[in-house]
C-alpha cells in the first residue's frame, strides 16, 4: 500500500490506475489480515464474531474493486464506504483484543500495539480525508513502518529463540542418543553375560545328569563318595571351592579343594557344633549374598543324626555388573538343587545298601542269615566241584538253651546268642561264612578246609566258649557251651545233597554224646 500511493512507484512502472488499485487492494485487505490474525489468536474468544470480519472485507474488496473494473462504480466512491465499515470493524477487533490483551504472549501483545498504533494514524488520516478535523500531515507510513518494524523484530526474536531451542534440543538429543546407547549396549552385554550363564548352566545340567547316573552305579556309599569327589570340581568350577566330609569324631574335614582356596576362608577342619556355617539360602532381590556359599549333603538314613553327610562351600561367585544379582540368585539355586540331587541319590544308595544288608544279616547277631549261606553254599559247593578242594560244613549248636532263657530271662539269652556269635565271627577265616542258621544254631562254610582242620577250629571254639563267662548286666552268670556236628566234602559225603545231614548227624551224635563237644563224620 505505502509503494503504491508513493511516486516511487511510478519508477517501478508506470501505471498510474494500477497502482491506485493495488493502493485500494492493500487498503481494504488490512481489516481482513487483522481479522484473520485475530481469528487465529482469540480462538477460544468470539471466533464467529473475527471469521465473519475477515470474510465480510475480502468479500468488500472483491466487491468494490470488481465493480470498480467494469465500470459500474468509481473506485473513489468505495473509499468513504471502506472508512465507515473500517472505523466499525477496527472497534470491534479493538474491543475483542482488549479483553484478552493480557493473555496473549508478548510478541502478540507487540503486534497488537502496533497494529493498533497503524490503526490509529489510519483513523486520524481518514478524519482529515472526510474533514472531520483540519488538514495535517498524518505519518501513516510511520505507523506502517512501526508495524514492520514490530513484525520483523518478532521474527528475529522469534527466529533467535527458535535457533536456542534446536540448540538445545540437539544438545538433548545428543545426551538422550548417549544415554540410550549406553544403556543399550549395557542390556547387550548383560544378554550375553546371560546367555553364557544360560549355556553354562545347561553344560553343567549335563554334566550333574552325568554324575547322578554314575552314583547310581555305585554299590557302596564310599564308591560313590570317592566318585562325588572326582565330579565337584566339574561340576562347580570356575568357581573355588571345598568339599568336607563328616568324621567319626563329629568333625568336618577338608577333603577336597579346587580353585584357588586359602585356609583362612576354607578351613581345613570345621567342628560339627560350633563353627559349621549356615547353608545359604537362594537371594531375594537385594538380599546380599556371604563371601562364601555353603550347602549341606543330607545323606538320610545315614546315621548322622541332624548333621549334614558333607558341606560344600563355594566362594560367591564373580558374574559381569548388572548381572551379578540375578545370576548370584540362579547359581545358588543351580547349586542348591544339584547337592540335593546328589543327597537324595546317596540316600537311595544307602537305603539299598541297608535293605540288601538286612536281607542278607541277621539282625540279632550281625551275622549272615541262612538265605545268605545258603546262596554262598550253592556258589561254594560249585567251586568245589571244578576244582576239587575240600568244603567244610559246621553245624552249632548251644547246648541247653532252653533251660539258660528260662534261668535268665529272654534278654540274657540274647545277649548269649550275640555273644557266641561275636565268638564265631573271631575264629574263623574271612573266606569262611559264619552264619545264624536259625534259633540257637549256627552253621560255618569252610571252603578248601579238609574235615580235620574244621574239626580241630569247631574244638578250639568250644573249649573257648566253655571257658567264656557270660557276663549280662554286670553279673556273671554260669558260662555256656556248645555242641558241634563236622562234615566235609568229599571226605564225609561224596554228594552234596547229603553234606547237611551228615553235618546234622554229627552234632546230634555230639549232643547224644553228652553236649559240649566236636563229632566229625567221616565215611
Ligand atoms: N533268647 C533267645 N532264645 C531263642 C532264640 N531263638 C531260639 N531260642 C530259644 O532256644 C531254645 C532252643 O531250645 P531247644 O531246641 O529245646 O534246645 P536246647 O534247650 O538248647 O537243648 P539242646 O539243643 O538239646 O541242648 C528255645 O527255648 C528257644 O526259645 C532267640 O533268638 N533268642
Amino acid at each position: 500500500m505505502l509503494v503504491a500511493e508513493s511516486q516511487a512507484s511510478l519508477l517501478i512502472a508506470y501505471a498510474p490506475l494500477t497502482w491506485d488499485y493495488l493502493a485500494a487492494g492493500s487498503y481494504y485487505l488490512i481489516p481482513v489480515a487483522l481479522a484473520l490474525l485475530l481469528h487465529q489468536w482469540l480462538s477460544e474468544h468470539r471466533p464467529l464474531l473475527m471469521g465473519w470480519l475477515w470474510k465480510f472485507h475480502l468479500m468488500f474488496a472483491v466487491a468494490a474493486l470488481g465493480l470498480a473494473l467494469v465500470g459500474a462504480v468509481d473506485l473513489s466512491s468505495t473509499f468513504p464506504v471502506f472508512d465507515g465499515l473500517l472505523l466499525v470493524s477496527l472497534l470491534l477487533m479493538a474491543g475483542s483484543a482488549g479483553v484478552r490483551f493480557k493473555r496473549l504472549y508478548l510478541e502478540q501483545q507487540a503486534l497488537l500495539l502496533s497494529c493498533a498504533l497503524l490503526a490509529g494514524f489510519l483513523v486520524a488520516d481518514m478524519a482529515v480525508a472526510h474533514g472531520f478535523i483540519p488538514w495535517a500531515p498524518v505519518p501513516v507510513s510511520w505507523g506502517a513502518l512501526a508495524f514492520s518494524l514490530a513484525v520483523v523484530s518478532i521474527s528475529v526474536w522469534h527466529y533467535g529463540r527458535t535457533q536456542k531451542a534446536l540448540q538445545e534440543l540437539t544438545v538433548d538429543l545428543e545426551q538422550k542418543v548417549a544415554e540410550r546407547t549406553e544403556r543399550a549396549e549395557t542390556m547387550v552385554q548383560r544378554e550375553v553375560a546371560r546367555s553364557r550363564l544360560l549355556a553354562l548352566e545347561s553344560s553343567k545340567g549335563q554334566k550333574l545328569a552325568g554324575v547322578i547316573a554314575g552314583l547310581q552305579d555305585c554299590f557302596t556309599l564310599d564308591q560313590a563318595f570317592d566318585l562325588l569327589l572326582s565330579a565337584l570340581p566339574v561340576l562347580y568350577l570356575p568357581t573355588d571351592g571345598c568339599f568336607y566330609r563328616l568324621t567319626k569324631a563329629g568333625q568336618y574335614e577338608r577333603v577336597l579343594s579346587w580353585g584357588r582356596v586359602t585356609e583362612q576362608a576354607f578351613p581345613l577342619v570345621m567342628d560339627g557344633h560350633v563353627s559349621l556355617l549356615e547353608p545359604t539360602t537362594v537371594p531375594v532381590r537385594h538380599q546380599s549374598v556371604p563371601e562364601q556359599l555353603c550347602f549341606y549333603l543330607r545323606v538320610e538314613p545315614d546315621n548322622n543324626g541332624d548333621r549334614p553327610a558333607g558341606v560344600l562351600l563355594l566362594s560367591r561367585p564373580e558374574l559381569a555388573e548388572g548381572l551379578a544379582e540375578y545370576g548370584t540368585a540362579r547359581i545358588v539355586a543351580w547349586v542348591h538343587q544339584s547337592v540335593e540331587k546328589m543327597g537324595i541319590t546317596l540316600s537311595g544308595l544307602v537305603l539299598r545298601e541297608q535293605l540288601q544288608r538286612f536281607s542278607y544279616e541277621d539282625g540279632l547277631t550281625g551275622l549272615k542269615n541262612r538265605r545268605h549261606f545258603d546262596e554262598f553254599f550253592r556258589h561254594e559247593r560249585e567251586v568245589s566241584l571244578r576244582t576239587g578242594s575240600p568244603l567244610s560244613l559246621l553245624m552249632l549248636d548251644i547246648d541247653h538253651f532252653k533251660v539258660f532263657n528260662d534261668d535268665h530271662g529272654h534278654e540274657a539269652g540274647d545277649e548269649a546268642l550275640k555273644m557266641v556269635g561275636d565268638m564265631l565271627g573271631q575264629y574263623f577265616r574271612g573266606s569262611d561264612t559264619v552264619c545264624r542258621y536259625g534259633g540257637e544254631e549256627f552253621a560255618v562254610l569252610m571252603p578248601g578246609a579238609p574235615l580235620d582242620e574244621a574239626r580241630l577250629r569247631a574244638e578250639a571254639l568250644c573249649t573257648a566258649v566253655a571257658n567264656t563267662p557270660m557276663i549280662y548286666q554286670g553279673k556273671a552268670l554260669s558260662a555256656l557251651t556248645i555242641s558241634a556236628g563236622v562234615a566235609c566234602w568229599p571226605e564225609s559225603s561224596a554228594d552234596f545233597d547229603e553234606l547237611f545231614r551228615a553235618a546234622d548227624q554229627a552234632l546230634y551224635r555230639a549232643k547224644n554224646a553228652g553236649r559240649n563237644r566236636v563229632v566229625a563224620t567221616s565215611v
